[in-house]
């Protein structure tokens, strides 16, 4: 078996951290760098200092350190610090799995141009149920085109700064892309005061952080005397960590090209 080396950016984070754990009990991977941002708390410590475990890799501002050996960099920070890395990764043809969210057009755009040069998994959710759940939905919408009104509602934990959540963003695009509408168009995020009627053609959003709460998304199709709720909760961060991990292992003999979850999970059909 070959082991393949992993860098994990933000590796003092939520994610970073189950993903430093679950690179550390597997046997196929190896934690060969961490990077942190120069008032990382752990910075200069062994990234799995938490877990009272000695990994040997050192977390590093520095991108050239963190990096090297590297053949797939995991990446769950802040879209400025992706984009910063990926640029690296591009020029040194080291993968990228990116699970970080909140990235704007400019931001999706250079994603894109550096998957031409080297391979990248970018997803706003790397659970499996999640991306199944996505496929329910593309199944939902096509079949409940009209007489239903569609709504998406998302809970995240007091810390996420980035609303909607990516995941709920990408569930509107695969309900719009269904019904052949364009969510840049039809999305509605936010509704107060005196509103009119619901448009039949707009997608809404509802967003809650508070406490804890991992992730739950639920979408909504209200029609008349009858109403169907889809439904993913999360109650551990495991499940986007493992995901992560096939995506890094889905990458390692792929070319250049821009992959999702879809495409790690074999869902394409
Ligand atoms: N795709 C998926 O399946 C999932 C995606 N996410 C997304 O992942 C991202 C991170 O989430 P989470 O782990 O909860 O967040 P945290 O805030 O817990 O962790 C973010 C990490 O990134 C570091 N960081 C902050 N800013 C920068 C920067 N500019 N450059 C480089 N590193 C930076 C932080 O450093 P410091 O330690 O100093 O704070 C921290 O280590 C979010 O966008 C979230 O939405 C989350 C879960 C699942
Ligand atoms: O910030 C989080 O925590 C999460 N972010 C992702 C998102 O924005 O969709 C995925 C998951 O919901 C957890």
């Amino acid at each position: 078996m070959t082991t393949l080396n992993i860098a994990i950016a933000g590796a003092g984070g939520r994610m970073g951290r189950m993903l430093v754990e679950a690179v550390l009990a597997s046997d196929d991977l190896r934690l060969s760098g961490a990077l942190g941002v120069p008032d990382s708390a752990g910075l200069g410590q062994d990234a799995a200092t938490f877990l009272g475990k000695a990994s040997g890799a050192i977390v590093t501002s520095d991108l050239a350190a963190g990096l090297e050996g590297a053949d797939v960099l995991i990446d769950f920070t802040r879209p400025e610090g992706t984009l910063q890395h990926l640029e690296y990764c591009a020029a040194h043809g080291i993968k990228v799995v990116i699970g970080t969210t909140g990235f704007d057009d400019a931001g999706k755009a250079a994603i894109r141009a550096a998957a031409e040069k080297t391979a990248v998994v970018f997803a706003p959710n790397m659970s499996v149920g999640v991306n199944v759940t996505m496929k329910l939905l593309e199944m939902a919408a096509q079949n409940l085109a009209t007489g239903y009104d569609i709504e998406i509602i998302e809970a995240h934990h007091r810390h996420k700064v980035d609303a909607p959540s990516g995941t709920a963003l990408k569930m509107g695009e695969v309900i719009a892309d269904a019904l052949g509408r364009d969510l840049k168009e039809c999305a509605v995020y936010g509704r107060e005061g005196v509103t009119g009627e619901r448009d039949p053609s707009t997608i809404g959003f509802a967003t809650v952080r508070g406490g804890d709460i991992i992730g739950d998304h639920t979408v909504l199709f209200a029609g008349t005397g009858e109403r169907i709720e889809i439904s993913h909760k999360s109650s551990s961060r495991a499940g986007y960590a493992q995901g992560s991990l096939r995506a890094a292992r889905f990458l390692a003999d792929k070319p250049a090209g821009l992959f999702d979850m879809y495409a790690v999970l074999g869902l394409n059909t």
